[in-house]
């Protein structure tokens, strides 16, 4: 067998991956087959994929005999399989190297022949673009409705399940006349328990004429057309095996790569062949709507996703008349609490990332009080969201094509959109729709479950065994609904916004009463520490930073350019300008997780010192109260400004030399990295993401971004802040060492991305 193998083409390490291959020697072992193959000389992988013979199964799952007769029956013939091949094989063998060398050129050949007309092809379309530009993008435009129209037609539609009527939806189609022109199959609905209708009227495509928008290409998945699936099924990834799927993997590769040949440009994504389809969804999103960190991640996040290859899309409610987003021209209906509800969808492509927010009554003008309202309104506005954001997929034709079920993993974030793990089980997958999509559950904030009385179950539209998984007993709330406890247990993957937040969040006083589940479901979940958003917040371009006084800077210009915010910040709050003076920013919501009160315990000695304190924030009024308090009591020390001013939040970064964040919890928190990416030495309670991100300065070794303080007390506090005003004082080179070593970090989310990549693929392949 060896000797076989060692006379083909392969270089060393391929023959060392392929013998492990078949003799289950896991170092050399690649994870899927055709995954390390991706990146090598094109002939070699055809080859191999011809070695392989379009043998789909992940490795994994075979055994080293099964491969070994596998390659004997496509190497050397079925007969040789039960034999000793010997020299037959070996001659066998070299025949079909030959074969295989033919092969290849001969589609180079064609491959040539196809780059050429494509030229030619675009050529002349670009002569007539040229006249008709505006007729052919209305045309596009109507076109891509119809698909749209189209799909929405057979999709998800209206389904039960086994035990009744689990929602109602029908479509509103904008213009009743619509046709569908070029999807290949029609009103293929979904009824009972999934079984499938016949399908009709199919206009039969060729895939080959159909070139996907530019910033599709290379990410979509593969579009198998298909006449005996529903509509919806029918415009996926032929997914119905995952076996397929890996070979349609391979298959997808081979085109990317045939296609970079063609066109000589583009290097391969860095996801590699874990390129997916992602759907973020998100109760807000920035810079649309934000409360807090939440919406930083979901307006950020996806973009690093989309960065690495992945075709990401966002969904989130809309609030408001948002200047991007288009109407998508489509109209759904769907039930809560027994209301008939009418959602629109709208639509933006921004950074690589398709944004899609749903639009309805329910939404609309709160997007200063998102989480407004008593608890069963939240409770069915959330409802409505996930009802609506899980049929995203075959409704929304981004680019002119739905993402459909292949190759999907849903990223659902905190308690808002726990239910859509549970819909996508209950709706889809109990009913052997959406088998192969996946998702993963995001605690951004454990302390929020969406807790209810048990009575609340009723609102949610699921069959009544499901009950159990939301069913919690606790000390403090006694037996009640809980969202998120149903989400946890729902989701293929939990993620959680850093290592030392997914740690405390086993502990009782971390889980808030969730802390059994997740630990019972500790082999799903991860901590990943969230990055920042590199352009919308860094001090050498930010847009905030331009007028006023302010300006930007840069690592070079820190010396020149953060005294200039400084003195700006001063001057805009009508403090004393006086640059020798320290100023301590506060930015974050005002209640019991963000430890304002300890900065309030500790206010008297602060006024003693020769400090300013800027503290931005909105919540708890009594807290409010406090803050305009400390304002009036200290009019040359203290602001307290009570908003949410995301500009005020961009100066105070920039302006200030220390930020506080006193958090008695935090699972991640992103305002230390975004002060230390400005130069601005943070001073933190050391619990969650912040133990992760702030490294205790050191003075003997000059190492560390910051202070930190053991526990969630007054004095620790005014300890650590005050040997911060020490070294800033006297030490002015530690000082300097501090900002350039906060503001060197890769504090991206490249890393973060990839990481989240891992997880996506381990959900990819997880049953
Ligand atoms: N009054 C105000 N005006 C303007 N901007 C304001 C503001 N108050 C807060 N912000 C902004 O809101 C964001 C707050 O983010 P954090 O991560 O610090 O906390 P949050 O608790 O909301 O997020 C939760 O989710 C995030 C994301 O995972 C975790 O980092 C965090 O630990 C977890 O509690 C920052 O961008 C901050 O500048």
């Amino acid at each position: 067998m060896m000797a076989s193998l060692s006379s083909l083409p392969f270089t060393v390490e391929t023959k060392a991956e392929i013998s492990a291959l078949l003799h289950g020697n896991n170092r050399h072992r690649p994870r899927f087959p055709f995954v390390a193959y991706r990146q090598r000389k094109y002939k070699e992988v055809a080859f191999y994929k011809d070695f392989t013979c379009g043998f789909s199964l992940c490795c994994d799952k075979l055994s080293g005999e099964h491969l070994r007769r596998h390659w004997r029956a496509q190497v050397a013939g079925p007969e040789s399989v039960d034999g000793e091949g010997g020299d037959e094989s070996e001659d066998a063998l070299q025949i079909s190297i030959e074969k295989s060398k033919k092969v290849l050129a001969a589609q180079k050949d064609l491959l040539q022949q196809i780059a050429e007309r494509r030229k030619l092809v675009s050529s002349i379309k670009d002569s007539v673009i040229d006249t008709t530009e505006n007729e052919e993008s209305n045309q596009q435009k109507a076109d891509s409705s119809k698909n749209l129209e189209f799909a929405s037609s057979g999709g998800a539609g209206t389904f039960d399940n086994q035990n009744g009527s689990i929602f109602s939806e029908s479509t509103v189609p904008k213009t009743a006349d619509k046709v569908s022109r070029t999807l290949p199959s029609a009103a293929g609905g979904v009824s009972n328990a999934g079984e499938k209708q016949p399908v009709q009227n199919i206009t039969k495509i060729d895939p080959s004429t159909e070139i996907p928008p530019k910033h599709l290409k290379g990410t979509i998945s593969r579009t198998v057309w298909s006449d005996d699936l529903p509509s919806f099924l029918a415009t996926t990834s032929g997914t119905s095996d995952p076996n397929t799927e890996m070979h349609e993997g391979l298959l997808g590769t081979e085109h990317e790569e045939t296609d970079s040949q063609i066109e000589d440009i583009k290097p391969p994504p860095l996801a590699g062949t874990n390129v997916m389809n992602v759907i973020l969804v998100s109760a807000e999103c920035a810079p649309w709507s934000k409360t807090g960190g939440l919406g930083d991640v979901a307006g950020s996040l996806p973009k690093a996703l989309a960065r690495r290859g992945h075709r990401v899309m966002v969904v989130a409610p809309k609030y408001d008349n948002y200047a991007e987003p288009q109407d998508a021209g489509i109209r759904k209906i769907y039930k809560v609490a027994g209301q008939d509800v009418e959602v629109t969808y709208f639509q933006a492509f921004i950074d690589g990332v398709d944004f899609v927010f749903i639009e309805c009554p329910m939404f609309r003008h709160i997007g200063n009080n998102i989480y407004g309202g008593n608890r069963l309104d939240i409770l069915k506005r959330m409802i409505l969201f996930c009802k609506a954001a899980v049929e995203v997929p075959w409704h929304v034709p981004c680019g002119g094509v739905c993402y459909g079920d292949g190759n999907l993993v849903f990223i659902a974030n905190d308690w808002h959109t726990a239910l859509l793990p549970v819909y996508l089980k209950a709706y889809y997958r109990d009913n052997g729709l959406m088998k192969y999509t996946r998702s993963i559950l995001v605690i951004h904030n454990i302390a929020h479950q969406g807790r209810g009385p048990v009575d609340d179950f009723s609102y949610v539209d699921l069959p009544q065994h499901y009950i159990d998984l939301f069913r919690l007993y606790d000390p403090v709330g006694g037996e009640h609904f809980n969202i998120f406890a149903a989400g946890l247990k729902t989701a293929d993957r939990v993620v959680t916004v850093s290592h030392g937040y997914a740690r405390e969040l086993k502990t009782p006083e971390g889980g808030w009463g969730l802390h059994g589940i997740i630990n019972e479901n500790d082999w799903k979940l991860r901590g990943i520490v969230n990055g920042i958003d590199t352009r919308e917040w860094n001090p050498q371009c930010d847009a905030h930073l331009t007028s006023d006084g302010y300006t930007n800077y840069s690592l070079e210009t820190l010396h020149t350019g953060k005294p200039q915010c400084k003195a700006a910040l001063q001057k805009e709050l009508g403090l004393p300008i006086h640059p020798e003076v320290p100023v301590i920013g506060f930015i974050g919501r005002l209640d019991h997780q963000k430890g304002v009160d300890l900065i309030a315990e500790a206010i008297p000695w602060m006024v003693g010192q020769d400090v300013q304190l800027i503290m931005l924030g909105t919540g708890r009024q009594d807290l409010e109260q406090m803050l305009r308090q400390f304002e009036s009591q200290h009019q040359d020390k203290i602001r307290g400004w009570v908003g949410f001013s995301v500009r005020t939040a961009h100066r105070i970064t920039a302006g200030a030399d220390i930020l506080l964040m006193p958090s008695r919890f935090e699972p991640c928190g992103l305002n230390q990295l975004y002060a230390m990416n400005y130069g601005t030495i943070p001073v933190v309670h050391a619990v969650g993401g912040l133990r992760d991100t702030i490294q205790p300065f050191n003075p003997y070794d000059e190492s560390g971004l910051g202070w930190t303080f053991d526990s969630a007390d007054a004095n620790k506090l005014i300890h650590a802040l005050g040997n911060c005003l020490w070294t800033y004082r006297e030490y002015k080179k530690s000082w300097e060492g501090l900002q350039r070593r906060g503001m060197t970090q890769d504090l991206s989310w490249d890393h973060a991305a990839q990481n989240y990549e891992e997880v996506l693929v381990a959900a990819k392949y997880q049953w």
